[in-house]
C-alpha cells in the first residue's frame, strides 16, 4: 500500500486511469502493470515467471515491446530532431482523396494495399520480400493507397512510388506520429482497442496539424460506438481479426454498419474501410454492400508472386489505371 503523500497521489492517479480505461472497454494493457514479465530471484541465477505481468495476447505483446522500442529510439532522435527535419519532407498526399477517387473510378471500394513480409499470426507470408517491388506493383495494378512499416515506407517513397503510404506501425505514443511524417507517411493508423478516447483525440489532432490522415481501428461494437461519438473521425477501419484468437469473421464488418451507425457515419462523412480476411470479388461485395468505402488487403495479395496480377483477382477484374484509361476511350 502506499505510504507518503506522493505514493498516493501516484496510487490514485493510476486507479482513475485503470478504471477509465475499464469503462471504454480497453483490454490491451500498455505495459506489464509491476514490471517486466520474469524477475530474478536471490543471489542466483534464475528467474520466476511473473504470471501478473505476462501479456494476455498477441497484441499486448506487440504493445509492450513497442514501448520498449519508442523509449529507445526517442532517445536517439528526440521530438525536436523530428520537428527540425519536419519542413525537408515532402508534403503529405491525399489519403482519403486517393480512396475516394479511385472508388468513383472503378466503381470498387478503394483499395488499401499492404505491403508486408510476415504478420503475427501466420509468421511469414512471402519469402522473397521486396517492398519496393511490391509497391510497384501494387501501383500498376490499381491500389489506391499502400501501407507498411516505418522502413518499408521510407524505401518505397523514395523509389519514386506516388500513392499516399499509410504507417501501418502499432501508435501508443506522440512521437510516432512525427516519425510516421518523416519517413513519409501520409496517413496513421490509431487502434481503439489500444488507445483510450483522450489519446485518440489528442492524436487525431496532431495528426491533422500534421496534415496527414487517421485511420481509426475498430474490432467490436463498443469501440466503434465509442469512436463514433468522437469530434473529428474522419476514417474508421473495421478490423474482422478478433485480437485474441486471430479468428476471421469478414461478416463482423456488416456487423458493426448495422442500425444507427451507418446513420452517424453518413451524417458525419465518416469513410469506412474493411481491413483483414478479404480474399476474393465475392468478399469486396459483401463488404460493399454492408457499407465500406475502402478495404485494406494485407495476406492475400502479398503472398502472390505478381501483386498486380493479384490485385485482378481480388476484384474479379483489371481495375488498373491504365485498363480505366482505356475504357474510358472507347466507350
Ligand atoms: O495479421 C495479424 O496476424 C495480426 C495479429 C494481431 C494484430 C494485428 C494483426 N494484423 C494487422 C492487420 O490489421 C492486418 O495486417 C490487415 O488488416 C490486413 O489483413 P490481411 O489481409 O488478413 O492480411
Amino acid at each position: 500500500m502506499p505510504e507518503t503523500p506522493a505514493e498516493w497521489k501516484g496510487w490514485e492517479e493510476k486507479r482513475i486511469q485503470e478504471e477509465i480505461i475499464s469503462k471504454q472497454g480497453i483490454s490491451i494493457r500498455r505495459r506489464p502493470p509491476t514490471g517486466p514479465p520474469t524477475h530474478a530471484c536471490g543471489p542466483f541465477d534464475f528467474k520466476l515467471q511473473n504470471e501478473g505481468n505476462t501479456p494476455r495476447n498477441i497484441l499486448e505483446e506487440i504493445v509492450w515491446n513497442t514501448e520498449r522500442e519508442v523509449t529507445e529510439m526517442k532517445e536517439k532522435t528526440p521530438l525536436g530532431a523530428l520537428h527540425k527535419a519536419l519542413p525537408a519532407v515532402d508534403p503529405p498526399r491525399d489519403f482519403i482523396g486517393a480512396l475516394k477517387a479511385r472508388k468513383a473510378e472503378t466503381g470498387l471500394p478503394g483499395l488499401i494495399a499492404e505491403v508486408k513480409k510476415a504478420s503475427p499470426s501466420k509468421g511469414v507470408i512471402q519469402p522473397d520480400f521486396d517492398p519496393v517491388r511490391i509497391a510497384r506493383g501494387y501501383e500498376r495494378g490499381g491500389a489506391a493507397c499502400l501501407s507498411g512499416s516505418f522502413e518499408n515506407l521510407k524505401a518505397i517513397r523514395e523509389a519514386g512510388v506516388q500513392c499516399p503510404l499509410l504507417c501501418k506501425e502499432f501508435i501508443i505514443d506522440a512521437w510516432q506520429l512525427y516519425y510516421a511524417r518523416i519517413k513519409g507517411a501520409d496517413a496513421v493508423l490509431l487502434i481503439a482497442a489500444v488507445l483510450p478516447d483522450q489519446d485518440l483525440l489528442y492524436m487525431t489532432k496532431i495528426t491533422k496539424a500534421l496534415k496527414m490522415a487517421a485511420l481509426v481501428e475498430v474490432h467490436n461494437a463498443v469501440e466503434m460506438d465509442r469512436v463514433l461519438r468522437l469530434p473529428g473521425i474522419q476514417m474508421i477501419g473495421i478490423n474482422n481479426r478478433n485480437l485474441e484468437n486471430f479468428e476471421v469473421d469478414i461478416t463482423n464488418t456488416e456487423s458493426l454498419l448495422q442500425g444507427v451507425r451507418s446513420g452517424i457515419i453518413r451524417e458525419k462523412e465518416i469513410l469506412v474501410v474493411a481491413e483483414s480476411g478479404l480474399s476474393t470479388p465475392d468478399d469486396i461485395a459483401l463488404v460493399q454492400n454492408a457499407g465500406v468505402s475502402a478495404v485494406l488487403v494485407g495476406e492475400s495479395l502479398v503472398k502472390q508472386d505478381d501483386p498486380a496480377a493479384g490485385i485482378a483477382s481480388l476484384f474479379g477484374k483489371d481495375v488498373s489505371r491504365a485498363a480505366q484509361k482505356n475504357e474510358t476511350i472507347f466507350v
